[in-house]
């Protein structure tokens, strides 16, 4: 399945009086890969909550290629083809790798996770296999996931949502936790993913060096609403993304106010 379009049309979310979202149009092109940046608190994480069906907007739609998903729950989201990576390498801790991806499939397609466990069909397994080699997880397949170190625990969050073949993929900070070199082996195994996939890619991220390296277009937010949003050489110079969020060590030379 290749990317999807993705948009998010006037995305509002209150909690009490915290307006986590306010007022979000965006538009990720099927195909594309962009990064969300903010402060701490800017909604980032309740956006994606938004858009996978964990958090209902208060106002707003999200549409994918053109059919409205708002409100839908999280399963029927995901039926309609946006995957989000979770920490859930631990959703099956006994299972192995291969197994935990086998299920993630078969419950996907409404099986139970212990009978296929015991019987995976053989295109489930080859699809399983197809997933680990794409992550770099082959040498794995048969390691049980809680005995995975950080890194690899990360790559099988994102293994199992990418086993679901989705048109669109959330990542939610996939480096997080990892040391420099860890880091960017696991940033370019994402790129390898998208460049092989071509599925639309979301992440958010916040170091700096990452999302420039690889992001087409980055889109900053603010107290929950849009500031900016370009390509990483227009919005490493915007001077209201340098004020409110990059400082002077990430912009560009010429328009650092
Ligand atoms: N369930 C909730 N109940 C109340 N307030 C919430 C809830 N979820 C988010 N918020 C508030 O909404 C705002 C945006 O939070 P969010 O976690 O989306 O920001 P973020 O950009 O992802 O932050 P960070 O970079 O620190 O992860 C914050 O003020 C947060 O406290």
């Amino acid at each position: 399945m290749r990317g999807g379009r993705l948009e998010l049309q006037g995305l509002r979310r209150t909690f009490g009086g915290v307006v986590a979202t306010d007022n979000v149009s965006l538009d990720f092109a099927a195909g594309s890969l962009s990064a969300i940046i903010g402060p701490n608190g800017a909604g980032k994480t309740t956006l994606f909550h938004l858009i996978s069906g964990r958090v209902k907007p208060t106002s707003g739609r999200v549409l994918l290629d053109g059919k409205d998903v708002t409100g839908l729950d999280r399963q029927d989201i995901v039926r309609h083809g946006v995957g989000r990576a979770f920490q859930v390498a631990n959703l099956f801790p006994s299972f192995t790798v291969a197994e935990s991806l086998a299920a993630a499939i078969l419950t996907h397609e409404g099986c139970t996770a212990s009978l296929l466990r015991a019987f995976p069909p053989a295109d489930v397994a080859a699809r399983a296999a197809e997933v680990m080699e794409l992550c770099g997880l082959h040498d794995l397949a048969d390691v049980t996931s809680k005995h995975l170190s950080h890194g690899d625990q990360k790559l099988l969050d994102i293994a199992l949502a990418l086993a679901l073949d989705p048109k669109v993929l959330l990542l939610d900070e996939p480096t997080a936790g990892m040391g420099p070199e860890e880091r960017w082996r696991m940033i370019e195994r994402v790129h390898r993913l998208w460049e092989a996939r071509r599925m639309t890619l979301v992440f958010i991220e916040h170091d700096m060096d990452i999302v420039f390296r690889i992001a087409e277009t980055v889109r900053v937010l603010r107290y929950g609403a849009v500031l900016a949003q370009g390509t990483p050489e227009e919005v490493r110079r915007n001077p209201a993304v340098i004020k409110a969020y990059l400082g002077a060590e990430h912009a560009l030379d010429g328009d650092a106010a």
